[in-house]
């Protein structure tokens, strides 16, 4: 099995609804997105072979991630989030605000990451997201 690897790094902020301590606040992270691409074989011929994929091509799925997220709010669609949103859309600032249907934590993001690159197209073995230089969390369905 070979196993290629990517990573890119967005800036984001988000709120963890119901959370009991200082990161109850509206905080940031600079977050790092590792991706692991799986293939059994490598493409024998044309521009790919010998490759799982070309760097560039997992290169530019990671950077639709990054568009996504990259210097966003991401709030939990709930009761309580949906009022945060509301009262920031009130603000002159025009906040980008993103909703989601979970809590936006390194375990979830990183499912949703999954499935997101998987729709993509790429093979993906496993995400690893990191929320902090020491905390991160990885996915994956082998
Ligand atoms: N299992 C998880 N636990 C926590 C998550 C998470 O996504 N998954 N997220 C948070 C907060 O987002 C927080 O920003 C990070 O937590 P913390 O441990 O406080 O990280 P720091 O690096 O800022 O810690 P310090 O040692 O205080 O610098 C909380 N938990
Ligand atoms: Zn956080």
């Amino acid at each position: 099995m070979f196993k290629v690897k990517s990573q890119i790094e967005f800036d984001m902020a988000h709120y963890l609804s119901g959370y009991d301590g200082k990161c109850s606040n509206i905080h940031g992270h600079r977050y790092k997105l590792i991706v692991s691409v799986k293939s059994e074989t490598l493409h024998q011929e044309g521009q790919l072979r010998g490759m799982v994929d070309d760097f560039g091509n997992i290169k530019a799925r990671l950077k639709e991630i990054e568009d996504l997220y990259d210097h966003k709010l991401v709030i939990e669609d709930n009761e309580d989030g949906r009022l945060v949103a509301q009262k920031l859309s009130e603000l002159p600032n025009a906040f980008k605000v993103m909703l989601v249907p979970y809590r936006p934590t390194a375990e979830e993001m990183s499912r949703d990451i999954f499935y997101k690159l998987k729709d993509m197209g790429l093979n993906v073995s496993e995400v690893e997201l990191f929320e902090t230089p020491t905390n991160s969390c990885t996915y994956s369905e082998d």
